[in-house]
């Protein structure tokens, strides 16, 4: 499985990946869902150009689709030589393995309430992603926009979740986003206990546009909170 720590997602621009290099980040994001505000046409020239700096900065790319059909996610990943994807819709784990038997890793994203939550109400929307050698990516439900509305997750029962689920051999570490931001990652890591970080809206101004100044926030609020990558 690919290794990060600190995701930024929805960068659209070369320059985007510069940023998060110099900042420190270990990740980038490519968004292909078409209702975003952050989506980037997999056949552009920015796609092409934002992969290739990310691999020369040594990042790692995920590729983030919404109910995409496998054989389109695996047309883009050969495409852009992404790599991993993240599934943010309502794919099926029958999905998940097509692209895990083409060697390709996978970022499960379970969409969760915000509001405080037991353990059995987390394990029950996780379900069957716990027996999947994918990582969790662990958001806030955006209703019908899927992801990146900036809603914050109750991190005290992610903690209660995180400690009393062991982690399935062959499973990567969980990863938490939701609403994370410069001001408020540093709280997120320490009451979750997360080691992986993803952020969209929260490193943007105006919104849909990455800022350097709070990438270079958020990544040096991560670091000091332990949340650091190794390059
Ligand atoms: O960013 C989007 O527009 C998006 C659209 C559809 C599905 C997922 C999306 N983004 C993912 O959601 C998380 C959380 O976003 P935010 O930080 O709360 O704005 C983001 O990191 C992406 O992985």
């Amino acid at each position: 499985m690919i290794d990060f720590q600190i995701k930024i997602c929805g960068v659209r621009t070369e320059s985007d990946v510069r940023v998060c290099e110099t900042a420190g980040a270990d990740c980038v994001g490519l968004n292909f869902f078409p209702r975003s505000i952050r989506y980037l046409p997999p056949d552009s020239p920015d796609a092409l150009a934002v992969s290739r700096c990310g691999a020369r900065a040594g990042i790692v790319r995920v590729g983030l689709f919404v109910n995409e059909k496998a054989s389109e996610i695996l047309r883009v990943q050969s495409l852009l030589q992404l790599d991993a994807v993240q599934l943010h819709g309502d794919e099926t784990v029958a999905d998940a393995e097509e692209l895990l038997n083409a060697r390709i890793p996978v970022i499960r994203a379970i969409r969760l309430p915000t509001t405080a939550l037991s353990l059995e109400e987390i394990a029950a929307k996780i379900g069957k992603w716990a027996d999947v050698p994918v990582a969790l990516l662990l958001d806030a439900d955006a209703g019908a926009q899927f992801g990146g509305g900036g809603k914050q997750l109750h991190w005290p029962s992610i903690a209660s979740w995180a400690e009393e689920s062991p982690q399935q051999a062959g499973q990567p570490s969980w990863i938490l986003a939701g609403g994370l931001n410069s001001e408020n990652v540093a709280k997120a890591i320490q009451t979750s206990g997360a080691t992986r970080v993803d952020v969209a809206s929260g490193v943007e101004s105006p919104k849909g546009t990455k800022s350097p100044e709070l990438i270079q926030k958020f990544v040096s609020q991560c670091v000091q909170r332990g949340v650091d990558v190794e390059r």
